[in-house]
């Protein structure tokens, strides 16, 4: 399967490569915020244009050959998945979620939703909800030992969820032959707003090139 590389870069490089990434996509995620706010006028807007394409601009200038970031594992065990559009610290439209996995198997992570989320007035999009449920689901089920990719997932929005701080978790259920079922829910200060179960396959070319026992064994950084 393409997209999957095994790469060698030592702890202080990472470190470094670290930063960058995660203050371009702060910078692009507060950018985003700021645009769907923003009540300039047309002459102003432009001026702001001219400097998002002089940023682009240089963004461009050393880029990636493909058209995708993927996902890397490094020779110290650790996994990247830095485009991912709900973890990847180098994605501006990820919240992003840094999962913490508690020893008994609990995966959890709190972050802001802000202006750039919102579905129905002044709450978060239930896509967006969905998204956020379907990668914590997964990481529970893959930081378990059992990864899958998504095959069914199950939503029950039991009430809105207010736009602001946000806390998702995930546990891994049971595991039935080559399925993994996990099981979670997104919360606010105002209780659980939805609850979800997903089936995570592990899919046929996983199993038979022995890729599984791979992602099994890394740890992943975002
Ligand atoms: C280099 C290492 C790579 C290792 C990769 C390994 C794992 C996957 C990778 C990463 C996962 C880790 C973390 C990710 C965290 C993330 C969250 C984001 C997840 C996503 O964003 S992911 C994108 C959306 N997702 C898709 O893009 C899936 C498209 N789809 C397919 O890729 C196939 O469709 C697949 C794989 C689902 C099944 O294909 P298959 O050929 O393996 O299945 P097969 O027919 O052998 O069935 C085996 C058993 O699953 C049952 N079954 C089949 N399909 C089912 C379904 N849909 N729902 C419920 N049960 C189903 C059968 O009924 C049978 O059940 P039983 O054994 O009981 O009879």
């Amino acid at each position: 399967m393409s997209g999957y590389f095994t790469e060698d870069i030592g702890a202080q490089e990472l470190q470094e490569r670290t930063a960058v990434a995660t203050d371009i996509a702060e910078a692009v995620r507060t950018l985003i915020a700021d645009t769907v706010l923003t009540e300039v006028d047309a002459s102003a807007a432009a001026t702001a244009i001219e400097h998002i394409e002089a940023a682009a601009e240089i963004l461009r200038s050393r880029q990636l050959p493909d058209d995708s970031f993927g996902v890397r594992f490094n020779t110290d065990g650790t996994k990247r998945t830095w485009g991912n559009a709900v973890i990847g610290t180098r994605n501006p439209i990820a919240p992003p979620l840094d999962v913490v996995f508690d020893d008994d198997g609990l995966a959890w992570a709190e972050f802001e939703m802000g202006p750039a989320y919102e579905g129905p007035a002044g709450l978060v999009h239930g896509g967006i909800l969905a998204a956020i449920l379907d990668q914590i689901l997964g990481s529970a089920a893959e930081h378990a030992g059992a990864p899958g990719m998504t095959g069914t997932l199950t939503i029950r929005y039991r009430q809105g969820t207010k736009l602001g701080k946000v806390r998702a978790e995930a546990r891994l259920d049971r595991v039935e032959g080559v399925k993994s079922i996990a099981v979670g829910r997104i919360s606010t200060a105002e209780g659980t707003t939805a609850e979800a179960e997903g089936i995570f396959i592990l899919p046929r070319w996983a199993r038979e090139s022995g890729a599984a026992d791979k992602i099994r064994k890394a740890l992943s950084d975002g």
